[in-house]
C-alpha cells in the first residue's frame, strides 16, 4: 500500500514553477530521503503532503486522501525546518499540547525519551540551545503517534551526540513499521538510514532508488595521484568518465573501471604517486547528478 501519493504535481509561485509534473508513491513503513540543491522543491512537495498548500496541477493523497482533511491530519506528523513554538511554554507543556491533538498519541515522558529532552522537560521553549529547539521538534513532531512522519533537514544546528540518538529514534519508528519521509544536506546520514533516496532538481525527479543503486547509477569510482600527466593524457586514459587535475599535477578521476585506469598507468610506465582509489560516495552521486558542469576545472572526458 501507498501511504503517500503524488501524481503529475505542478506548483507555480507567480514565474517560480516549484514543482513540475512530480510523480511520487511512497510505500507504507518505507523511509525515504529526499536530496536536491537548494531551491529543488523539496520543502514545496512537503508541504503540499501536509496540506498546508494545494496543488497548481495534480493530485495528492496521502493515506489514501486529500491531506487537507482532518481524519489524514491527525495521521500525520510534521518536523519544520523552522517552528514556531510558543516560546513561554515550558518543553513539557508544549509536548503536552501537541498530544491533545491527537487520537492516540504517546505518553509524553515517552515521547521526551524519544527526542532526549529528559532534562530540559522543565526548560522554556525560548531557553532551548538551537540543538535543544530541533529536538523539541522532533518531540512534538512524534508525540501524535502518526502513521506518517515529515522531517525536513531534521538534523540541522545538532551536534554530532544528539545526531545519534536521533537516527536511533528514526530507526526504532521505521522498525515499527512508520512510515518517513525526510529531507537532508547530510547525504552520507541519508546513505545509512534510507532505505530509498530520491534525488530532485529543479521541481523534477532526477534520480530514485536504493542509496547503493543511485551510487551505482552515477559513478562508481574515484581514483586520485599525482603525476606529470597533463589534462589531455588523463583524459585519453581508458574508462575515464570525468577528469579534473590542480596546478600541483593531483589528479581526481572518476570511472566506473577503476582498474582499466591503473591498467593504463602502469602499461604506460607513468610516474605517480599518492594513490588513491575509492568509492564513489552517495554525496559524489547526488553532486553529479545535480551539479552544472564547471569548464574551467572539470572536463567531461
Ligand atoms: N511561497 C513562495 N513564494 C514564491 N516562491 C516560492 C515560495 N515557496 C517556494 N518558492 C520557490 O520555489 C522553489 C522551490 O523552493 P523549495 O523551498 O521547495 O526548495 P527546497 O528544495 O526545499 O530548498 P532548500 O534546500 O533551500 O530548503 C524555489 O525557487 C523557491 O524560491
Amino acid at each position: 500500500m501507498n501511504a503517500i501519493e503524488l501524481s503529475g504535481v505542478d506548483k507555480t509561485f507567480g514565474k517560480v514553477r516549484a514543482l513540475a509534473d512530480l510523480t511520487l508513491d511512497v510505500r507504507a513503513g518505507e523511509l525515504t530521503a529526499l536530496l536536491g540543491p537548494n531551491g529543488a522543491g523539496k520543502t514545496t512537495a512537503i508541504s503540499l503532503m501536509l496540506g498546508l498548500a494545494q496543488p497548481t496541477r495534480g493530485s495528492v493523497r496521502v493515506l489514501g486522501e486529500d491531506p487537507r482533511r482532518d481524519a489524514v491530519r491527525t495521521g500525520i506528523g510534521s518536523m519544520p525546518q523552522e517552528s514556531a513554538i510558543p516560546q513561554a511554554l515550558t518543553v513539557r507543556e508544549a509536548v503536552t499540547l501537541f498530544a491533545r491533538l491527537y487520537p492516540a498519541p504517546l505518553a509524553v515522558n515517552k515521547a521526551l525519551e524519544l527526542a532526549q529532552l529528559g532534562d530540559v522537560a522543565g526548560r522554556r521553549a525560548g531557553a532551548l540551545s538551537g540543538g535543544q529547539a530541533r529536538r523539541l521538534a522532533f518531540a512534538l513532531a512524534v508525540v501524535g503517534n502518526p502513521q506518517v512522519l515529515f522531517l525536513d533537514e531534521p538534523t540541522t544546528g545538532m551536534d554530532a551526540g544528539s545526531r545519534q540518538a536521533f537516527w536511533a529514534a528514526v530507526d526504532g519508528l521505521k522498525a515499527a513499521g512508520r512510515t518517513i519521509l525526510l529531507t537532508t544536506h547530510y547525504l552520507e546520514e541519508a546513505e545509512r538510514t534510507a532505505d530509498r533516496v530520491v534525488v530532485m532538481n529543479a521541481g523534477s525527479i532526477l534520480a530514485d532508488g536504493t542509496p547503493e543503486s543511485l551510487r551505482g547509477d552515477v559513478l562508481t569510482s574515484r581514483v586520485r595521484f599525482t603525476s606529470d600527466l597533463v589534462l589531455a593524457e588523463l583524459q585519453a586514459l581508458p574508462g575515464v568518465e570525468a577528469v579534473s587535475v590542480d596546478s600541483r599535477g593531483h589528479a581526481d578521476l572518476q570511472t566506473r573501471q577503476p582498474e582499466e585506469v591503473l591498467r593504463a598507468l602502469f602499461a604506460r610506465n607513468v610516474a605517480f604517486s599518492e594513490l588513491e582509489v575509492g568509492r564513489a560516495s552517495l554525496e559524489d552521486a547526488f553532486l553529479s547528478l545535480t551539479a552544472t558542469p564547471k569548464p574551467d576545472d572539470t572536463i567531461r572526458a
